[in-house]
């Protein structure tokens, strides 16, 4: 009750409807029960008494009896909808709107996979209990307890006699639950996975066709797709054993109710319509708690939805705006590490040690070291993507907690190896960052970017459609669309990490030029392995374990005897193999 409680504020609004609902419920059960009662009325008062002239009256009464139970029918049904699907649409927006809030560390944790289902399977459960489960709980309570009255009113000892075998049928449904939820479970695990596999091998289709492995990929799914269809079988297998059981002991009820009710018919104990009630009356307990299980197992899955549901809408926003933050506007892009240490998981090395620098605005910063040295943390600090552990972050000579963090974002323009692209137009990827720019303005920025002529040779120049993840275009080709993305910001601070390592000569060469754009006036970190990408910044950083081992202007650290002259020298000697190859060719 506890979760319920947590997500009072979600529901509660539309408590109204939910109200309405079972208003509407309490006539939908009477109007039920009456069925039975006419039919008694109908055998034993008019058939049997000949007293045909009350057929319309009571053809009139059951008419009447319909439309109240259909209208009332109409309003269960409409407002328990709408009260669970109101509900789910408030639940939803909070939730997406916790996981834009999220931090990074947040989203290291989890899985994508696990978010989504989160999202929309889990919601579902929830509203499917809210619209559904809980009115059908108290539908069946209703019923059940309407049907057992009129039973008891007509005829205690018939009551009792046909309702003898129930305990048997309340055996079988606890029995059958009890195989057919974990049998439920295996399904969903088993969908789950099958999911998976799907996702993934969409997702990574390039690595799957060039490493020829379409075969093995087949025979992956064919093993998940069988392994769902066995475990749909033992279910079905399960239901086709165990309903026909619970029919028959409803039908042994109906047995004893024809035996011990034609006894107390022969005696004038009762009259014989109270037998044509029963019949229907006995089906009102069986269905019921044949349902019971379901209902109750709806009920717990719901809550197990709404505890995972909880634990996004309850997650810490670790990265918090200050009380009173202050507006960035006006920041000229001067950034300033103190002694700055970082530390991503608790008890785990450090991933910065002791980090000091100082970039003043407009100037360039080149960050150089082996793969894991701490050059991508370093950037990731100055978005507040992360917090230090220790130390002092400074914008223009000012803590960066101090800004508001989402204006503080926008004075910061990254150009990533692998920039992503949504599937919409070419336009409004560009826009992405600022959505108010002018079609010029996006046009003068795809120039600055070098992107303005291959996007007019597409078909729909700038409104053509994207795949997802940028499909259709080349690394070179995102990468400058990614660029245009950042003029258009027009950031202070720029990230540009390891912008052009995998693209040809050609396009390194447009992707510089466009870089030399973009970097006009503003703070530049470069994240580089090759020196050439970065030999002309105003200070190069050499990182080695998270610490800064050695820094300087290209011509002091070429001459240093350090990890920057040994890198250099590797490069270098390349270059000079590859030239020494060529002569020999030629
Ligand atoms: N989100 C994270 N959670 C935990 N550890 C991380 C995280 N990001 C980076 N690290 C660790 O921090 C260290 C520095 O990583 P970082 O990505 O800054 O290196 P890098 O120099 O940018 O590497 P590369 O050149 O491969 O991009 C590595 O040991 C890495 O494993």
């Amino acid at each position: 009750m506890e979760t319920f409680k947590k997500l009072k504020q979600y529901y509660w609004p539309y408590k109204r409807y939910f109200f309405l609902s079972l208003f509407s419920l309490f006539f939908v059960v009477l109007t039920t029960v009456a069925y039975p009662i006419v039919m008694q009325i109908t055998v034993d008062d008019i058939i049997r008494e000949e007293n045909y002239g009350l057929v319309p009256v009571l053809s009139l009464v059951f008419i009447g009896i319909m439309i109240v139970k259909s209208i009332s029918t109409f309003f269960h049904q409409y407002m328990g909808d709408y009260f669970g699907i109101s509900t789910v649409f408030n639940l939803r927006d909070s939730l997406y709107k916790k996981l834009q809030s999220l931090s990074f560390h947040y989203y290291d944790n989890a899985k994508t996979g696990d978010l989504m289902s989160r999202l929309t399977a889990d919601v579902e459960l929830f509203r499917f209990f809210l619209s559904f489960g809980f009115s059908e709980l108290v539908r069946i309570t209703l019923l059940v307890l309407g049907s057992l009255s009129v039973m008891f009113y007509y005829s205690v000892p018939l009551a009792l006699v046909t309702m003898a075998s129930m305990p048997f049928l309340i055996v079988v449904v606890r029995k059958f639950d009890q195989r057919v939820h974990p049998a439920f479970r295996k399904i969903r695990k088993s969908f789950g996975r099958l999911n998976t596999r799907v996702q993934e091998n969409v997702s990574g289709m390039n690595t799957v066709k060039s490493l020829s492995r379409e075969d093995f990929e087949i025979d992956r799914f064919a093993d998940k797709g069988d392994n769902y269809r066995q475990h749909y079988l033992n279910t079905a297998t399960i239901w086709s054993k165990y309903f026909p059981l619970m029919e028959f002991i409803g039908n042994i009820c109906v047995v004893s109710l024809l035996g011990f009710g034609g006894y107390l018919v022969m005696t004038g104990a009762i009259d014989v319509g109270v037998i044509v009630a029963y019949f229907t009356l006995i089906w009102y307990l069986v269905g019921p708690l044949m349902n019971f299980g379901f209902v109750i197992n709806n009920f717990s899955q719901s809550k197990a939805a709404g505890e995972r549901l909880l634990e996004i809408l309850e997650s810490e926003d670790e990265i918090k705006n200050a009380s009173e933050p202050v507006n960035p506007q006006g920041v000229k892009g001067h950034v300033t590490f103190n002694d700055v240490t970082l530390t991503y998981v608790e008890n785990d090395d450090q991933a910065l040690k002791n980090i000091s620098f100082d970039a003043p605005p407009g100037k360039t910063i080149g960050l150089i070291g082996a793969t894991g040295s701490g050059k991508t943390s370093i950037t990731q600090l100055i978005t507040r993507f992360y917090e230090p552990e220790q130390g002092e972050l400074l914008l223009d000579g000012r803590p960066i907690e101090d800004y508001s963090l989402k204006e503080m974002r926008k004075h910061i323009g990254f150009v990533l190896q692998e920039p992503f692209l949504f599937s919409t137009s070419i336009k409004d990827n560009i826009a992405y960052g600022n959505p108010e720019a002018s079609m010029d303005d996006i046009i003068d920025a795809a120039k600055r970017a070098q992107a303005h002529d291959f996007i007019m040779a597409m078909p729909d120049g700038y409104d053509t459609l994207l795949g997802e993840r940028g499909m259709g275009l080349s690394g070179g080709q995102k990468q400058r669309i990614s660029i245009a993305r950042a003029i258009l910001i027009n950031p202070k601070v720029l990230v540009l990490d390891d912008a052009t390592s995998a693209v040809d000569m050609e396009t390194e060469f447009k992707i510089q030029k466009a870089l030399k754009e973009v970097m006009k006036g503003r703070t530049t970190f470069i994240i580089a392995h090759r020196i050439s990408s970065l030999k002309h910044s105003d200070e190069i950083l050499v990182l080695e374990d998270g610490a800064i081992v050695e820094r300087g202007l290209h011509e002091q650290l070429l001459n240093n005897g350090g990890p920057y002259q040994r890198i250099y020298d590797i490069q270098y000697q390349d270059k000079e193999a590859i030239l020494g190859e060529n002569k020999q060719h030629a």
